[in-house]
């Protein structure tokens, strides 16, 4: 069999497989390749068990089928590592003996109120959470390293805290550290030059969990990305829980070491997208409560239908509202809320035009906008043209018979036919559910 099988095999599944599903549960499965023998790895039970459920038909079928007329190579769905990866026993160590430093020095720099509870859970974020939580429960055990991916402002930094929250409230002696990646390679760097990188080592190495958020910012830090790699391996083999987040992909990270690249696979690599509008009006909702505001209802919805770039974003404007409103002394009414919001909405409507979602969807399927606007009908045409539509209505004021007339003078009912079919696409076929969630953050980052 040729080296390449899998990665056709990968090439097929992407027919198939929305690119989180791949990167997620496909990509970082090890594979070893024989004649007869198609061995893929995963890192734990609950990867395997979710690849056997979800995707191993697709596989097989994927192998069978490129295999052609030889005889295709049976698929073995495993828990395990290529590698050699040794296990130190955590029990030898016993606490007393790690370094007090680590609780003076580092301090675990948690946040209080990033917690589970106060963490809206809704389909975009839905895997990354129960992935926490999981860690949470079984620190060191379920899934290590932990790593979060997802643009900015979307609650990677906030899960973090929260399984650290809820670790130091199973054990307020837990040795926690939440560190940006900046500041590990400043304190880093610290340390070499005051000739205490042994302390530091030390440090970072006795806790019983450690977070790195944003470790993009290693990229081309050589001399950090060698110490943390050293001190990453000594924790894992500790069994002590690696948290990490990142703002893509790992394997997309440019001048990141290969190596890191790879162990980062090791555990469990989840995604966290940008909000659907439900969870969004959620988010406003808890937002509110938290600070003693009953919010109506369609002042919510107003807000975020109108903010959809991130959870930041969609905070920031609440608080304006709720400043605005403290000061004045006026009750949030949605007339209030367009006032308070009125320069903050202005840069984000000129911003999302007709105009500029036709460009950009015309851009994104690679077509005309001849074609987007114009009469033809065939599937490859008709559904970039009802993606546009729906997003359209979406992200703009404009009625449907606006909308219509901007799209070579159709009538209003094909523009709300397209939003329904949209709307259902998005729930049935996660290709088209990516692609408008990718549309939506190009059209409103
Ligand atoms: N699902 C959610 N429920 C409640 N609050 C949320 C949720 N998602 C994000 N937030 C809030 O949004 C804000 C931004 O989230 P956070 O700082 O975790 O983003 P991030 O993904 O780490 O971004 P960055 O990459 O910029 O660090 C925080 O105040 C966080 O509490």
């Amino acid at each position: 069999m040729s080296d390449s099988l899998w990665q056709r095999c990968l090439d097929r599944l992407g027919r198939d497989l929305s690119e989180q599903e791949l990167n997620t549960w496909i990509r970082p499965l090890q594979v070893v390749e024989s004649r007869h023998r198609l061995r893929l790895l995963a890192p734990n039970r609950f990867v395997r068990d979710w690849v056997r459920d979800q995707f191993l038909t697709l596989i097989e079928d994927a192998v069978g089928e490129l295999s052609g007329d030889s005889q295709a190579p049976q698929v073995n769905l495993e828990v395990g590592s290529a590698g050699v990866r040794p296990r130190r026993q955590k029990a030898e160590e016993s606490s007393d003996q790690r370094p007090k430093a680590a609780e003076v020095v580092i301090g675990s720099r948690l946040v209080a109120d990033h917690t589970f509870e106060n963490f809206v859970e809704g389909k975009s974020n839905q895997l990354a959470r129960a992935a926490a939580r999981q860690v949470a429960e079984n620190p060191g055990q379920a899934y290590n390293p932990l790593f979060i991916y997802g643009g900015v402002g979307l609650g990677k930094t906030h899960l973090m805290h929260a399984v650290g929250n809820r670790l130091l409230e199973q054990n307020p002696r837990a040795r926690i550290a939440y560190v940006h990646s900046e500041r590990f390679v400043g304190d880093m760097v610290k340390a070499l030059q005051h000739n205490t990188i042994n302390d530091f080592k030390r440090l970072y190495r006795g806790l019983d969990a450690l977070m790195i958020d944003d470790i993009q910012f290693f990229a081309g830090k050589e001399r950090s990305q060698e110490e943390f790699f050293h001190t990453f391996n000594a924790l894992l083999e500790g069994q002590q829980q690696v948290i990490l987040t990142c703002d893509r992909y790992p394997k997309e990270v440019n001048g990141l070491e290969e190596r890191l690249k790879s162990r980062f696979g090791w555990g469990l690599t989840v995604a966290i997208e940008p909000p659907e509008l439900e969870t969004s009006v959620a988010i406003l909702f808890r937002k509110a409560a938290q600070d003693g505001v009953d919010l109506p209802d369609e002042v919510a919805f107003f807000i975020a239908q109108r903010i959809r770039s991130n959870v930041r974003e969609l905070e920031g404007a609440l608080r304006r509202v709720i400043a605005n409103s403290r000061f004045t002394g006026q009750p949030i009414t949605l007339d209030f809320t367009k006032e308070a919001l009125r320069d903050l909405l202005a840069l984000h409507e000129k911003l999302v035009t007709i105009d500029n979602i036709q460009k950009t969807v015309a851009n994104y399927y690679k077509m005309g906008i001849k074609d987007l606007l114009g009469k033809r009908r065939s599937r490859s045409i008709t559904r970039p043209r009802q993606v546009a539509m729906a997003l359209s209505k979406e992200l703009t004021n404009h009625s449907l018979p606006e909308i219509g007339e901007e799209f070579g003078g159709r009538d209003h009912t094909t523009v709300l036919h397209a939003c329904r079919k949209v709307k259902e696409l998005r729930e049935s076929d996660a290709r088209i559910n990516d692609d408008y969630q990718n549309l939506l953050r190009t059209l409103t980052s």
